[in-house]
């Protein structure tokens, strides 16, 4: 039930966003105000302000413990009556979708271009040219139609695991196919799907092909990319995935797909409790698995499991053809464990002679490939990594990670993914980060469904920003230009190096991916680079730039620190004013002022007090981050000195110079980490 904290708006215009908030315990100058406060009426900025704000709140927050300020009394609340934010977020939700979307029993079934109903998804991006030659697809007999959609997307011939796969997949094969990430394997098992669904002359109602996707991101972008694939085909796309509501899936199911990607855990959920849906999966042509090897992980393989067994008992009749299946990944029977698992003698005998359950082998065995010998295609090199990746390390303590990594961000600014351990690791920086000025947003897999799409889309549409993200945003994501991918702590595994670094270095282009290895963490990245057989050259770091912005770092770090603790004091004195009420106990008024010092005694502390504390320290961090600062050498007062004879243009040069540090010329770090991997490589 909610609990007695108030909120202050509710604008319910834009489907729940909650703009203010205030205490239980305001005083009742701030409740009269909050009364006031108009619903919304906030310029741009403001507006923007308050956005930002919220993303703040909305990863930390449980929405099920607040209640609407205006709705709350102590009667409603002992009665129970209240509603919380998070019900009301979820049926304004489904109200929307209700709203929006088109009831697929009344209308025909909708074509590739007109399900508006699926909202939610990324864009692929057209770049059109009349002119471009997109012959060398011909020779695999694409359909026409397909062609014209290659035109559109700008891919004039086919990529290496595209080229060994589509003679064999088109001709009826089933496939077992490695390439390195971002080399296109969606469209190495999409164009065999669409290119049967465009030669098709008789009606068709049951869908023709599964994809089955290891993340909800995954499947989307899947969903995507050949929904761009079949704009001028007849085929319609739908993503089955966990976090969306339940009664639009059903829809999507209900209405006719020809491709469902999914995720295995919400597609069986439904499947299983509806015959209709599992005759879907009996009477599919093609099988896809993405990411085979992660599907492996627990999990999942307890669906994926049932989910074979619907497949294989198949309905095609003889004359509709074998079914294909297509198993993809990155990583596929390599075996990269850092810390691997060894079964225990009494599991070793009981599956004498068969294959370890959850291995690639059992997988294999429970698609049931319908060719005895499926066509194996591996086209990765030794370490799985893509050609185009340049690989660097930063060693540092521990402690002085943050430091080091706003140092890389300043310095190098783009689009940088940050991969870190744990999810408590996204919740800790996430506002370090932002109170540092730094453009950042986060994804984890306990993030809101809908958040975790829009914060992809907000870090997709911004030239210059992080993602700091735990491993949901390790697999398959595309996000176009993503110049640097930092593994913030050693990844657990040589497959997770892989694909997370892999986030960048795609479509041929290139990319950087820089691991952080504290003293820790030595032996897991000397087990690490033995594994992937490489030597991971040291990324060039000015050491002197890293003391001056160390300040700043140590400054947001105590910030949010004491904003945390004042956050969970405040929680826990709500939970026990609220028991308090309930069990009509009056509480020591010293104890509602008071507060834990930093040893654990008592200090005399109001809230009032540590909020202007934090208010000072951050009036202090502003004060700093106003600054700009001056490379080594340099006064910012005699800027014409002669050290740097170019000085006052470069500082007067917007566009080539550094945001926080105007003294350097704007450097790639790709180029850095070229640069120092050749001279490494010349001695
Ligand atoms: N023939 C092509 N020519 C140019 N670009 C292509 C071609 N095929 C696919 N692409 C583009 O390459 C990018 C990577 O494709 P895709 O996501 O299918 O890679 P992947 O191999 O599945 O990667 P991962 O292993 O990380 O999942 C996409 O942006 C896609 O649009």
């Amino acid at each position: 039930m909610a609990h007695a904290i108030r909120v202050r708006v509710y604008d319910e215009d834009t489907g729940g966003r909650i703009l203010k908030f205030c205490k239980p315990q305001a005083n009742k100058r701030d409740k009269k105000r909050s009364k006031v406060t108009p619903k919304v009426d906030l310029d741009e900025d403001e507006e923007e302000d308050e956005e930002e704000e919220l993303d703040n709140f909305y990863d930390t927050v449980n929405w099920d413990e607040f209640v609407l300020v205006d709705e709350y009394s102590e009667e409603k609340a002992a009665s129970g009556e209240l509603v919380s934010i998070g019900e009301r977020l979820r049926s304004a939700e489904a109200e929307t979708e209700e709203v929006s979307d088109v009831d697929p029993m009344d209308d025909p079934p909708a074509q590739a271009d007109d399900d508006d109903e699926d909202d939610v998804g990324y864009p692929v991006e057209d770049v059109e040219d009349p002119d471009l030659d997109v012959s060398a697809w011909e020779v695999y007999g694409v359909h026409s139609d397909l062609l014209r959609a290659l035109k559109h997307l700008g891919f004039s011939s086919p990529t290496e695991i595209q080229s060994k796969t589509l003679p064999q997949a088109l001709s009826g094969r089933d496939i077992i196919g490695a390439a390195e990430t971002g080399s296109g394997k969606t469209l190495a098992f999409g164009i065999p799907m669409l290119q049967h669904i465009s030669k098709r002359r008789e009606k068709w109602t049951a869908p023709t092909g599964l994809i089955l996707t290891p993340t909800r991101e995954l499947a989307i972008q899947v969903k995507d990319h050949l929904k761009a694939m079949s704009r001028f085909v007849r085929a319609r796309v739908v993503a089955i995935v966990g976090g969306m509501s339940l009664p639009k899936q059903e829809r999507l199911l209900n209405s006719q797909p020809d491709i469902i990607v999914a995720t295995p855990g919400r597609l069986w959920d439904m499947v299983s409790t509806n015959d209709a849906y599992l005759n879907h999966l009996r009477s599919i042509k093609f099988l896809a698995i993405d990411e085979a090897d992660r599907m492996l992980e627990p999990g999942h393989f307890k669906e994926l499991k049932f989910i074979f067994k619907a497949v294989n008992e198949t309905t095609l009749q003889p004359r509709e053809g074998k079914r294909q299946t297509f198993v993809f990944s990155a990583t596929l029977l390599k075996d990269m464990q850092l810390n691997p698992r060894k079964p225990s003698q009494k599991a070793l005998k009981r599956n004498q002679g068969k294959p370890r359950p959850g291995s690639m082998e059992d997988l294999i065995e429970r698609v049931s490939f319908q060719d005895k010998k499926p066509a194996y295609v591996d086209v990765t090199q030794s370490d799985a990594t893509a050609r185009t990746l340049v690989e660097a390390r930063i060693d540092c303590l521990a402690n002085e990670k943050d430091a080091y990594l706003y140092y890389f961000l300043v310095r190098y600014p783009g689009r940088t993914l940050v991969f870190v351990n744990s999810i408590d690791s996204i919740r800790r920086m996430l506002p370090m980060l932002r109170l540092l000025n730094v453009n950042v947003f986060g994804l984890h897999a306990q993030m809101e469904q809908r958040q975790r799409l829009k914060n992809v889309d907000r870090f997709r549409d911004t030239e210059n920003a992080v993602l700091v993200a735990s491993d949901v945003a390790a697999r398959g994501l595309d996000i176009p230009r993503v110049d640097h991918v930092i593994h913030y702590q050693i990844p657990r595994s040589g497959d997770l190096y892989v694909h997370r670094s892999g986030r960048t270095a795609r479509a041929c282009q290139e990319g950087l991916a820089i691991m952080m290895v504290s003293p820790e963490e030595r032996k897991l990245y000397y087990k690490m680079c033995e594994m992937l057989d490489k030597d991971i050259s040291l990324f060039p770091v000015d050491l002197d730039l890293v003391g001056r912005l160390r300040p700043r770092v140590d400054l947001a770090r105590e910030i949010d620190l004491k904003e945390h603790k004042m956050n969970k004091e405040s929680h826990e004195k709500n939970w026990f004013k609220k028991n308090a009420e309930e069990m009509d106990i009056e509480l020591d008024s010293d104890f509602m002022s008071s507060s834990d010092d930093e040893y654990g005694g008592k200090a005399p502390q109001t809230e009032k007090h540590q909020k202007q504390l934090v208010q000072s320290l951050k009036a202090r961090l502003n004060q700093m981050l106003a600054k700009k600062i001056m490379g080594r050498g340099i006064s910012a007062r005699y800027l014409s000195s002669g050290l740097i004879s170019d000085l006052a243009e470069r500082l007067t040069d917007t566009s080539n110079t550094n945001a926080v540090i105007p003294t350097l010329l704007k450097e790639s770090a790709l180029e850095t980490a070229k640069v120092k991997i050749a001279s490494k490589h010349s001695r």
